[in-house]
């Protein structure tokens, strides 16, 4: 199958080393003659990647390329990779804090890649959060890392998870913290420039003229009048009101959080904006784990993620599924294939 390519590479993290983002990424690649792949450039460590797909037992060339234009002349079953200058061990399912550096300096490169105009989106494979804690990281998540690095003049932008299946899109406006912060961080301000942060995104980065949004409540059936919780009179109603008054904005909501995303419900709208991770998240995994993407929203470049974890049970084995991670590259193609070379 031909697949028209924009030269353009896009840049691939390494994820977590003990987990399964760099089998995920090597298995792609092998595949890529009977599944093609946009043209992509790795940011990790070679040696450790030969070492992987040596243990996966992937047909697949390696090459350390010093620049990034290397990438697109290298024959098609060459994955290219970019050395961030610090390296991994192949223990699959073994944590070690020594990785965080390795980790961290893929997203760093990736970022600084696609920020330069050398790669076009970057596509992280998932990170290990506790161990990357441990090793003094004080981001909650890549979503958060990434605003910091695309920041300018000591100002971040405001990231907007999303995660999508298809047509069918989610968003948490808290996401990784206990539920009981959710209380005290649930505020008019930050579900309104959620809700801003996500109408803009669709109508630039999606093509959607007139996002369809609905909104969440927080309690069940959406607080049931008041008899069940009031953070929808005191705070989801006020914010949907101003993004009406000030921003121009329709939303529809607050929606009982537990009938929001039946199926003819969900397709209703172009997105639903939850108000906290994992009534967001796990309607989209339980409709299609294989096959849904993370997106981060509100970020001057294009990210996209596979909507699954380090899975470190299954790292080595070659028994993971590589369906999100492709299908989080292709919708990174796609976003970015605006036909520029
Ligand atoms: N984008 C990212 O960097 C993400 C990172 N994580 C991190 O991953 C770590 C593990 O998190 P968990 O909650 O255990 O989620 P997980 O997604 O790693 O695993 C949950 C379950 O799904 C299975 N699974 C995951 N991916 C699979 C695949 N491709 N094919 C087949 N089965 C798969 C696992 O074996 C496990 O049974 C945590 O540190 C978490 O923070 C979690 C989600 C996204
Ligand atoms: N549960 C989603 C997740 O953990 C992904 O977070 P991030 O690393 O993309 O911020």
């Amino acid at each position: 199958m031909q697949m028209a390519q924009i030269k353009k590479p896009i840049a691939i993290t390494l994820g977590e080393p003990a987990g399964i983002g760099p089998d995920l990424t090597l298995q792609l690649f092998a595949n890529k003659q009977k599944k093609p792949l946009p043209h992509m450039v790795v940011f990790g460590d070679a040696a450790f990647l030969s070492a992987r797909a040596e243990r996966l037992q992937l047909d697949l060339d390696i090459c350390q390329i010093s620049n990034i234009s290397e990438a697109v002349d290298l024959e098609s079953d060459t994955l290219p990779v970019i050395e961030v200058g610090a390296t991994a061990t192949d223990a699959p399912g073994f944590l070690d804090r020594e990785n965080a550096g390795v980790v961290t300096s893929s997203i760093e490169a990736a970022v600084a890649a696609v920020r330069g105009d050398e790669c076009r989106a970057i596509v992280t494979a998932p990170i290990h959060k506790s161990n990357l804690y441990e090793a003094g990281f004080k981001y909650p998540g890549h979503t958060e890392f990434l605003a910091a690095l695309c920041g300018e003049n000591g100002v971040s932008p405001r990231p907007v998870m999303m995660l999508a299946h298809k047509e069918k899109r989610a968003i948490p406006v808290t996401i990784h913290i206990s539920l009981k912060e959710v209380f005290s961080r649930l505020t008019v301000g930050r579900i309104v420039e959620t809700v801003r942060v996500a109408h803009h995104d669709l109508q630039q980065k999606f093509g959607i003229a007139a996002p369809r949004i609905g909104v969440t409540g927080l309690n069940p059936h959406a607080g049931e009048d008041g008899a069940m919780g009031d953070e929808e009179e005191t705070i989801i109603k006020p914010a949907l009101a101003e993004l009406k008054e000030r921003f121009d904005i329709r939303t529809d909501g607050p929606l009982p959080a537990d009938t929001a995303f039946a199926p003819h419900i969900w397709s209703g709208y172009d997105v639903i904006v939850a108000m906290y991770h994992d009534q967001a998240l796990i309607p989209v995994k339980a409709i299609g784990f294989d096959a849904g993407v993370n997106v981060t929203l509100g970020l001057p470049i294009v990210r996209t993620s596979p909507d699954h974890g380090t899975a470190l049970s299954l790292a080595g084995t070659g028994d993971a599924s590589p369906t999100s991670m492709y299908e989080a590259i292709m919708l990174a193609d796609k976003m970015t294939n605006k036909g520029a070379a």
